[in-house]
C-alpha cells in the first residue's frame, strides 16, 4: 500500500467557473464527446477505453484508472502504468466518503502523486484515480469534471443495456408464450414451462407448484428426480409456502442459510439448491394458482435480481394462462369422450336375425372407411340408426354427426341449409350462417329422404361432392370440406333414376355401398329383442322397475305385422312402459294398443277442453293414417292433404315423437 502525505481537496460544488479560454475548456469538450459517444453507442465500453488515454494526456498523468469499491477496490478500466506501484486506498476511501476530489503525494516517491475523484451519485462506489509526476492541485477541477462525465456516460450505457436486456427478455417471453399456446395437454406443457424458465432465467432447474387449496397442498410438477415426477407438499412449508401465503416474490441467495428454506424437496429429488427465486403464479383473473420457482443461477452469473423476478413473474402469467387453457381443453375432451361414449351406447343396431347380424359386421367394416353409403329401407326400419352406427364406430366418432331431412326442406331452403348463407343473401338472411356441410366438418352428414330432393338440389349436391368445397349462398369464397356423406331413402331410388326423377350420376356417387334394411315383418326373431331393448329404455325414463313381457304377450308381438316397422314397435313399448298397470306386460296390455278398433278410439271420458280433445283426436288420426299406409310419411301427408314438411311441423306441434324421429332437421 502506498503511503500518502496530506491531501488537498476540492468538491464539485466548489468547482470554480471557467471560460472557454481556460485550460479546462478543452477537457469539457472531451467530456462532451464522451457523453455523445455513450449516448450513440448501444452497449460496450469502447468509449471509456478511448477516453482514458485522452484524459491522461489532458491531465499530463502517466496512469489513469476507474476503480470500484465492492467493498474491496476492483479495477474496471486502466490506462498507463502506476510507477509508484502502490495503491492509495486511504485517499480513495476518503474521496468517496467526502464526495470530493483529492490530491496527495506518494510518501515513498516524492515525484509521484495520486489524484482521486468520485464519479458522483449515478455511480456511488466508483472513482477516477490517476497517478503521475507532475500532478498539481490545479488539476483537481479537471479530474472532478472528467469523473462526473465518466459517471454519467457509464450510467447512460448501463441504463441502455438494462433496457436492451429487458426488451430481449420480453421478446423471448413472447416467443416462449406462443410455444405454450399451442400445447394441448397439461403434462407436456408443464415440462415445457420448466424447460423455458430454466433457459430464460439462466438457471439449473425450475419447478411449478400448483396449489391444491382443497387439500391444503402444493403439487410440484414436474418434480424432476422424484419418482412418478410429481410431489405433494403441505402448502404452508418452505419458501413456496411463504410465497403462497404472502402472494409475494422471494429471492434467496444462500438457501441452506435461510431459515424459510425447506430442504425436504432437495432430499426427495437428490438436488442441491444454492440460490433460488420463487414468484407467485397467477391466472389471467389475478387469482393465485401456485408458485413458480427457478433454482441455482448459472455459475459465473450474478445472483437473481429484480429484473429476473420481473421476467419470471411475466413468464408465470403466460404459463398460468396456458395451463388453464390445457386444463379446459382436457376437461372438454373428457366430456366430449363421455358424450361420444354415451351416444355410442345409445346407438345400437339390435337384432339377432341373420340379416341384422350381417348388417352389423358390414357396418363394422365400413365404419373405418370414408366410402359413401346409401341406406335403403321402409320408413322406420332403422336407416338413421345404421348411419349413426357407421359414424360412432369409426374414426370420426368424436366429430359431429349432422342429419338433414331433405324432404322437409323446400328447394330454396335446402341450398342455404346445406351450404350456408352470407348475411343479406336473401330477405331473411339477417346473419351469416354456416351450412350443415360446414357444421359436419370432419364428421358425417346424414342426408335422409334423399329421394325427395329436388332436381336443382341434386345438381348442387353433386357439385359439392365432386369438388369437396362449398360456397355459401350469396358468398364467393369456397370453403373446403372433409365430410363423410351417408344418404338414405325409403323410395325405390333405382326406379327414380330410371324414371329420370333422380340423377344417375348422383345416384352412383352416393351408392358406392348400398345397405338394404329388411322390414321388421321379415325378421320376426328380432321383435322380442327390440321390444325388450325399448322397454328397458322407457322403464328407466318412466322411473319404474323393468317390466317383464309374458309369453302370451311375446306371441302377440311376433304375430303382428308391424307396418310401421321398428318405429311402431318402439312407440308401442313407450306407451306400454308408461301405461302398463302391473309388473308384467300381458297380452291385454298390447291388445288394447294394437287392436285396430281401439287404435281409432280417443279417450273422451275425461273433462277435456275442446282444444285438448281436438289435439288428441288429431294425434290419433295422424297415427292411424301412418299405420294405414305402412309408415310411409309421404303417403301419409298425401292422404291428409298436407305437404310432407307441413305434416312434420304439425306432428311437432302435437308433441308427437314420431315427428322428431322422422324430421330431425325440419324447418
Ligand atoms: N335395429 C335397431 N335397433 C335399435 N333401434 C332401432 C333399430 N331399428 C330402428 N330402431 C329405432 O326405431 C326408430 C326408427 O328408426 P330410424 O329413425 O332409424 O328409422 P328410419 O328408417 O330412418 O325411418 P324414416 O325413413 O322414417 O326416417 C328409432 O327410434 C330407432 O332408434
Amino acid at each position: 500500500m502506498s503511503k500518502i502525505g496530506t491531501a488537498e481537496w476540492l468538491d464539485w460544488k466548489r468547482l470554480p467557473l471557467f471560460s472557454k479560454y481556460d485550460a479546462e475548456a478543452s477537457l469539457v469538450q472531451m467530456c462532451d464527446r464522451l457523453l455523445e459517444e455513450a449516448t450513440r453507442q448501444g452497449s460496450g465500453d469502447d468509449y471509456v477505453r478511448q477516453f482514458l488515454p485522452q484524459l491522461a494526456t489532458e491531465l499530463s498523468c502517466q496512469w489513469c484508472t476507474l476503480i470500484e469499491r465492492t467493498p474491496e477496490w476492483e479495477t474496471l478500466f486502466e490506462f498507463g502504468r502506476n510507477a509508484a506501484g502502490g495503491f492509495p486506498s486511504t485517499l480513495c476511501d476518503e474521496a468517496l466518503d467526502r464526495d470530493a476530489a483529492g490530491l496527495c503525494v506518494d510518501e515513498n516517491r516524492a515525484d509521484w502523486s495520486f489524484m482521486a475523484a468520485p464519479l458522483g451519485d449515478v455511480r456511488p462506489s466508483t472513482i477516477l484515480l490517476v497517478g503521475g509526476r507532475d500532478l498539481t492541485a490545479a488539476s483537481l477541477s479537471e479530474a472532478i469534471i472528467a469523473a462526473r462525465a465518466l459517471g454519467y456516460a457509464l450510467s447512460i450505457v448501463e441504463q441502455r443495456e438494462k433496457h436492451l436486456r429487458r426488451i430481449k427478455r420480453l421478446q423471448t417471453t413472447l416467443h416462449i408464450a406462443s410455444s405454450f399456446s399451442s400445447a394441448r395437454e397439461t403434462q407436456p406443457l408443464l415440462e415445457l414451462i420448466a424447460k423455458e424458465a430454466t433457459r430464460l432465467l439462466e438457471s439449473e432447474r425450475s419447478s411449478i407448484f400448483i396449489w391444491d387449496r382443497e387439500h391444503k397442498q402444493v403439487v410440484a410438477c414436474p418434480a424432476l428426480g422424484v419418482e412418478g415426477n410429481t410431489l405433494r407438499l403441505p402448502d404452508d412449508v418452505g419458501i413456496v409456502g411463504d410465497v403462497i401465503r404472502s402472494g409475494k416474490t422471494i429471492c434467496v441467495d444462500d438457501a441452506y442459510n435461510d431459515e424459510r428454506f425447506d430442504p425436504s424437496v432437495d432430499k426427495s429429488s437428490g438436488f442441491r439448491t444454492h440460490n433460488l427465486l420463487c414468484v407467485p403464479l397467477r391466472n389471467n383473473a389475478g387469482e393465485l394458482i401456485g408458485a413458480f420457482e427457478v433454482m441455482n443461477k448459472e455459475k459465473g452469473k450474478a445472483d437473481y435480481d429484480d429484473a429476473d423476478a420481473q421476467s419470471l413473474e411475466e413468464l408465470g402469467v403466460q404459463a398460468a394462462t396456458a395451463l388453464e387453457n390445457t386444463r379446459e381443453i382436457e376437461q372438454l375432451s373428457r366430456s366430449r369422450d363421455q358424450l361420444t361414449e354415451q351416444a355410442k351406447q345409445k346407438v345400437q343396431v339390435i337384432g339377432k336375425s341373420s340379416a341384422i347380424t350381417a348388417l352389423r359386421s358390414t357396418i363394422e367394416r365400413l365404419a373405418s372407411t370414408d366410402l359413401p353409403v346409401l341406406i335403403l329401407g321402409e320408413s322406420g326400419t332403422g336407416k338413421e340408426v345404421v348411419s349413426q352406427s357407421l359414424h360412432y364406430q369409426g374414426p370420426r366418432a368424436n366429430t359431429p354427426f349432422i342429419a338433414v331431412n331433405c324432404a322437409a326442406l323446400t328447394e330454396t331452403l335446402l341450398e342455404s341449409e346445406l351450404f350456408g348463407h352470407e348475411k343479406g343473401a336473401f330477405t331473411d338472411a339477417h346473419e351469416t350462417r354456416a351450412g350443415k356441410f360446414e357444421l359436419a366438418e370432419g364428421g358425417t352428414l346424414f342426408l335422409d329422404e334423399i329421394g325427395d330432393m329436388s332436381p336443382g338440389g341434386q345438381a348442387k349436391l353433386l357439385r359439392v361432392l365432386e369438388q369437396k368445397v362449398v360456397t355459401r349462398v350469396g358468398g364467393s369464397e369456397t370453403i373446403p370440406i372433409n365430410v363423410r356423406v351417408v344418404a338414405a331413402t325409403n323410395a325405390k331410388l333405382a326406379d327414380a333414376v330410371r324414371d329420370k326423377k333422380f340423377r344417375e350420376d348422383l345416384y352412383y356417387r352416393l351408392s358406392v355401398v348400398t345397405l338394404d334394411l329388411p322390414p321388421l315383418r321379415d325378421r320376426p326373431e328380432d321383435v322380442i329383442l327390440l321390444a325388450e331393448f325399448f322397454l328397458t329404455q322407457f322403464c328407466s325414463q318412466a322411473n319404474r322397475r323393468l317390466l317383464k313381457v309374458s309369453a302370451e304377450a311375446k306371441k302377440r308381438l311376433q304375430a303382428h305385422l308391424w307396418p310401421g316397422n321398428v318405429r311402431e314397435l318402439r312407440n308401442l313399448m313407450e306407451r306400454v312402459a308408461f301405461l302398463c298397470a302391473g309388473d308384467r306386460v300381458e297380452v291385454e296390455d298390447l291388445a288394447f294398443i294394437l287392436s285396430p278398433s281401439r287404435d281409432s278410439v280417443v279417450d273422451m271420458s275425461a273433462d277435456l277442453s275442446l282444444k285438448e280433445a281436438s289435439r288428441r283426436f288429431q294425434q290419433e288420426y295422424i297415427r292411424r293414417t301412418i299405420k294405414r299406409v305402412g309408415g310411409n310419411m309421404s303417403e301419409t301427408a298425401k292422404c291428409l292433404g298436407l305437404h310432407r314438411s307441413n305434416l312434420y311441423r304439425k306432428m311437432g306441434q302435437l308433441d308427437m315423437h314420431e315427428a322428431n324421429e322422422g324430421a330431425d332437421d325440419e324447418e
